[in-house]
């Protein structure tokens, strides 16, 4: 499987106004992209206009992969809300993907992701059953179960506990080395430890944030990291929301 590179590039309108650019946005092949920035600064939209999702922000502009392919069949999406299906177990809702395209899924595939995520033995639980991480566990084993070559990711951690939130996103490290990613976060410890490109999404523009010279993952109490974690803090103060709006 080769994973492409990805660019958007243009503006994003929400309501005939300009919420970000012109901008672009490289996503290298093959390495995690880590997009941080304030609340409605519009990385959710960025995401979904990489996805081909609908959006209420209009792109001014395009997306293009470097193999010259579209987005078809090669995107796993992780939203912010888990989109569980209420009605399926565990087992059900890890092994949708493949369902919905009518193909078998690889159900020891599906138990063994089920366990890495530290949920075995809940195979036959109903997300009504579960707690809100043991949810987003769900949806982000339902998400590697997909094995795309290009991976979304809206905070899919923010649901979890310190010690849970480390060792997922050492599992996603691992499980998606070599994929494109781009995550979005609101945890600068997040991604300092994930990114190979770390970026902020403010007062409509991008800025490439340096990170450590350890590649990821990084250990999140390495002094390099720590430090790099209290710079990017600061820097997050400094920005709004969307072009033109009060830093
Ligand atoms: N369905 C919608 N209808 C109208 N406006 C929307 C809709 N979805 C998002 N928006 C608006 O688009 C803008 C960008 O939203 P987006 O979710 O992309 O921001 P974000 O940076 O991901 O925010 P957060 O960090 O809070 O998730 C916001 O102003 C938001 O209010």
């Amino acid at each position: 499987m080769t994973a492409p590179g990805i660019t958007l590039s243009g503006r994003g309108l929400l309501g005939g106004q300009t919420l970000f650019g012109p901008l672009t946005l490289a996503l290298p092949a093959g390495r995690w992209t880590c997009l941080l920035g304030p609340s409605g600064a519009g990385k959710s939209s960025l995401l979904r206009l990489i996805a081909g999702l609908d959006t209420a922000v209009r792109l001014e502009g395009g997306v293009s992969f470097s193999d010259g392919a579209g987005p078809q069949g090669r995107i796993a999406y992780m939203a912010q809300t888990d989109l569980l299906c209420p009605w399926l177990d565990v087992l059900g809702n890890v092994a949708l993907g493949p369902r919905l395209r009518g193909t078998r899924p690889d159900m020891a595939r599906a138990r063994a992701l089920i366990s890495a995520v530290g949920l075995e033995g809940r195979e036959d639980a109903r997300p009504g059953a579960l707690s809100g991480g043991q949810r987003q566990r769900v949806a982000l084993a339902r998400t590697l179960m997909e094995d795309c070559p290009v991976v979304l990711l809206d905070e899919p951690f923010s649901a979890l506990d310190a010690r849970t939130r480390a060792g997922m996103q050492d599992l996603a490290a691992r499980l998606l080395a070599g994929r494109t990613v781009l995550l979005v976060t609101h945890e600068p410890g997040e991604a300092l430890r994930l990114a190979h490109r770390l970026l902020m999404l403010g007062d409509g523009a991008l800025t490439e944030m340096p990170l450590p010279d350890a590649p990821p993952p990084r250990a999140p109490d390495a002094p390099d990291t720590l430090t790099a974690q209290g710079s990017l803090f600061r820097a997050l103060l400094g920005t709004s929301g969307s072009a033109g709006a009060p830093a």
